[in-house]
């Protein structure tokens, strides 16, 4: 019997299933994703579950299950499902989809904390951390920078500057996988019943470190099997672990690219310590682009603000509203197109009355 408030089932949640019209069948959490099949542990067992075909060909493909996301099922087989609910999804990881410009994708969801990883070796780049940072505000998740590879012998002092402006923002905490006190000192980040998800780009060392904190290797060693070998996903990349006597975590794939969705510019000028110079702008409405008058671009260049992090900000925000720009114009296109409907439904049914 699997205990499931160590996955972080809860009153909440309880009530949440309460709510659903499929609220006598079975419940559990979706440990991983495989296109269109799902890991999903209850309270007696593992199941592959897919979804039902009104799951799938109602809604839109972001809107499937994704790694962490509550779920209601019916068991059809000792170890087979189908999954008919998912509970209101909370704290999620998104991301722009790949390829889309109005469209998120979810890659994690019911999420206590976020260690976001870096590696210190040529690949350490402030700029992904301040990214992943606005993402994960939106969702009120907290961060944690783990800088793992610490035995490469990495600048400190580099480091150190290179992340001031955010590190009274963000815990940090440094790694080596040749250091088990360090791995030590990650696991006490992380509580029993809490959920945390690994971010970072493909290399960082998430995968190992999970590994470290749970003293044995557990990713990609294909939890699922049945006889068919059908459930057995070892080439996928997202996994949920359990830890012994701590939290669960969450391995997620790493990508080149992180594109952010949330266009709350007042928060990532607070994650870039840049709204105390906003204040002072000549104009309310400025856009600290090119506006005379603007204390933003005169802390640029009297060098109170760093440079590479004014870019950084202008591109974020950038990124950030063409997104809503274009969910908003998506939004748009698909209320006309309604309404033709409509229009047409309204049409057909008048020559019908009058013939
Ligand atoms: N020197 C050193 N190497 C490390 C450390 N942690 C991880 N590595 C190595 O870095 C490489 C990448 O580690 P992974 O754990 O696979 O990285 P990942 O972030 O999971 O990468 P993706 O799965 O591609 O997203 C491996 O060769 C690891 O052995 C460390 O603390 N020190
Ligand atoms: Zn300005």
């Amino acid at each position: 019997m699997n205990d499931l408030q160590l996955y972080g089932w809860n009153e909440e949640l309880f009530r949440r299933k309460q709510e659903s019209a499929y609220k006598d069948f079975t419940h559990g959490r979706v440990m991983l994703t495989h296109k269109t099949c799902y890991e999903v542990i209850s309270e007696t067992g593992y199941y592959t579950c897919e979804l039902t075909g009104n799951m799938m060909y109602g809604r839109d493909a972001s809107e499937y299950p994704c790694t962490g996301d509550w779920v209601i099922f019916q068991s059809i087989d000792r170890d087979k499902g189908i999954i008919l609910d998912v509970l209101p999804r909370v704290k999620t990881l998104y991301r722009l989809k790949n390829g889309a410009v109005s469209q998120q994708q979810a890659i994690a969801s019911y999420i206590d904390k976020a260690f976001i990883v870096q590696s210190l070796d040529s690949r350490f780049n402030v700029r992904r951390i301040e990214r992943f940072m606005l993402q994960l505000s939106g969702e009120d998740i907290q961060p944690l920078l783990v800088l793992t590879k610490t035995d490469l012998g990495f600048n400190t002092g580099e480091i150190e500057k290179a992340i001031i402006h955010l590190s009274h923002k963000i815990p940090v905490c440094y790694t080596s996988i040749e250091s088990p006190e360090s791995i030590d000192k990650l696991r006490e980040f992380i509580r029993v019943g809490e959920t945390v998800v690994f971010t970072g780009m493909s290399g960082a060392g998430k995968s190992t470190l999970i590994n470290a904190l749970c003293g044995q290797e557990v990713l990609r060693t294909g939890s699922i099997s049945d006889s068919t070998g059908k459930g057995k996903h070892t080439s996928t990349r997202r996994e949920m672990v359990l830890l012994p006597e701590s939290g669960v975590v969450i391995d997620t794939p790493g990508v080149k690219l992180f594109g952010v969705t949330n266009n709350d510019t007042d928060t990532l000028s607070d994650i870039l310590d840049i709204s105390d110079y906003e204040g002072k702008c000549r104009f309310k409405d400025c856009r600290h682009v090119n506006e005379k008058g603007c204390a933003v671009i005169e802390a640029v260049e009297n060098g109170e603000i760093d440079s590479g992090v004014y870019e950084s900000y202008l591109k974020l925000r950038r990124e950030a509203w063409h997104y809503a720009a274009s969910v908003q114009e998506k939004r748009k296109k698909e209320k006309s197109l309604s309404k033709l409907v409509e229009e047409v439904k309204g049409r057909k049914l008048n020559r019908q009355v009058l013939s």
